[in-house]
């Protein structure tokens, strides 16, 4: 790099802007890292974290030794990119962007005539030409003619961060017709994907689309799960099956759809309070999933109530320690309020610092239960042994919910088995 590349300010280093900063950092650019929690910030600058993925902390490191200077206030960039979250509000029915009117605000309090501006953070579609365009033009800068103002949606798999985010195909939208070229040079210095333009609100569309896409076919396989119960057939045998023909791929059934991401970002294309009806339903179907797990369960033990149950796996899926709508909490609750005597809870990348339940090993989480539901499909789970679950258990259920144990060797070693 020269002594002319641009510098880059991001805002936010959770999930994505850390990494994002960090890739920036890698491919040598002068990157300021702004976050607003202190305590966060402390941690990155003293080195005192541990990303779950051992490829994403090395490459994080690497870019904090060299590139990437945390700091405690945004700084001028040529650059800024803005990676804030973006929950949705129940109560209120729509998307809180009070993070993205915030980092708005301090990047304009930053912007000088030239500067590029880019929003990341998964939007309503209109956001970028709309609310963030109105706080960023607070400066008394144009966004039609002063700066440029632009979307790029993020989409890396949370487990995947380092692969995907270098080699994911990017989506550039602008507002105002601005130009695209500055923000597709500085995607493609790091990404070997595809860039592709088009305007804000397409992009910001493109990635909610993706997302509901995924939730919906996701419904469609616990759809599948939920009928093949009922004709007493196995699930998982019949869509291996029905895959084998070439134009069908059904997903994985499970115990329901958690992370931060796909239950909610679909409720981003609420129009006129009306979510389309499919992306709906299929909401549904997987909020569902839970009481399905739980209708298993209850059949298989005589009686739920004084029952002592384990419930394997409290992360949203397997591999992360990320228990953000996780399914796994919906069903514990649930089990409680219909007079499970008692609930153990483990998993091997949750602390329980993070959830309101103590976590116990997996050992002594089966003893002398009744049950034990598997829910995260943890990596570990796969190499389990019935013996480990029959010498500890005074029961013999087991509800696999994610078909990772062989059925066949679970139950000739004693073991009652039903999977979604
Ligand atoms: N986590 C994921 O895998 C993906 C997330 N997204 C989207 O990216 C956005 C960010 O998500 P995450 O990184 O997961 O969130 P996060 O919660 O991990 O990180 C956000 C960070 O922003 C900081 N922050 C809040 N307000 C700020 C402000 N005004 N200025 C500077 N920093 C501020 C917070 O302290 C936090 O560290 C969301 O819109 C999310 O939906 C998109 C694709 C993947
Ligand atoms: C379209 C798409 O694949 N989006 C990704 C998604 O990441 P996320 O980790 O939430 O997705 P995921 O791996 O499908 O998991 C979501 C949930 O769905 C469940 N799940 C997933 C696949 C499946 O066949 N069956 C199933 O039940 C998982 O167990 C989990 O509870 O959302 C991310 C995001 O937007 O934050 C996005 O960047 C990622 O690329």
């Amino acid at each position: 790099m020269t002594e002319t590349e641009p510098r880059i300010c991001v805002h936010g280093l959770g999930y994505v802007g850390l990494p994002m900063a960090a890739v920036l950092a890698n491919s040598g650019y002068e990157v300021y890292g702004f976050d607003v929690d202190p305590a966060h910030r402390s941690d990155l600058t003293e080195g005192s974290f541990d990303l779950e993925e051992p490829d994403l902390d090395r490459f994080v490191r690497r870019a904090l030794e060299d590139g990437l200077t945390i700091v405690s206030q945004p700084q001028e960039a040529e650059f800024h990119i803005i990676c804030v979250p973006t929950p949705y509000d129940k109560d209120l029915d729509r998307t809180d962007l009070s993070y993205v009117e915030a980092a708005g605000k301090t990047v304009a309090e930053q912007l000088r005539e030239g500067d590029t501006v880019i929003l990341s953070s998964t939007v309503p579609p209109g956001t970028t030409a709309g609310r963030l365009r109105e706080v960023l033009e607070e400066s008394g800068l144009s966004a039609s003619e002063d700066i440029t103002l632009g979307y790029s949606p993020e989409t890396v798999l949370p487990g995947n961060t380092l692969t995907e985010l270098r080699e994911n195909d990017r989506i550039i939208g602008t507002v105002a017709g601005g130009p695209t070229d500055r923000i597709v040079a500085l995607y493609d210095s790091f990404v070997s994907g595809d860039v592709r333009t088009a305007d804000a609100t397409t992009a910001e569309f493109v990635k909610l689309i993706q997302n509901a896409y995924r939730d919906t076919n996701i419904a469609f396989a616990n759809e599948i799960a939920k009928l093949a119960h009922e004709f007493e057939i196995d699930s998982r045998e019949a869509i291996a099956m029905a895959n084998e023909h070439p134009r069908v791929e059904i997903l994985r059934p499970g115990p329901g759809v958690g992370g931060h991401c796909i239950p909610i970002d679909p409720l981003f294309l609420n129009h006129g309070n009306d979510i389309p009806m499919l992306i709906e339903t299929a909401r549904r179907v997987n909020d569902g999933m839970p009481e399905f797990v739980i209708k298993l369960l209850s059949a298989a033990l005589s009686d739920l109530e004084g029952s002592r149950v384990a419930l394997l796996g409290v992360a949203y899926k397997g591999g992360v320690s990320d228990v953000r709508e996780t399914p796994s909490l919906v069903i514990a609750e649930e089990l409680l309020e219909r007079g499970v005597d008692e609930l153990r809870l483990t998993d091997p990348y949750v602390e329980s610092d993070d959830i309101d339940y103590e976590l116990s090993s997996l050992e002594e989480s089966l003893n002398d239960v009744d049950a034990a539901v598997l829910v995260t499909d943890h990596p570990e789970y796969g190499a389990l042994s019935p013996k480990t679950f029959v010498d500890r258990m005074r029961g013999n259920v087991i509800i696999d919910t994610r078909a990772m144990l062989d059925e066949d060797r679970w139950e000739t070693a004693g073991i009652n088995m039903y999977q979604v």
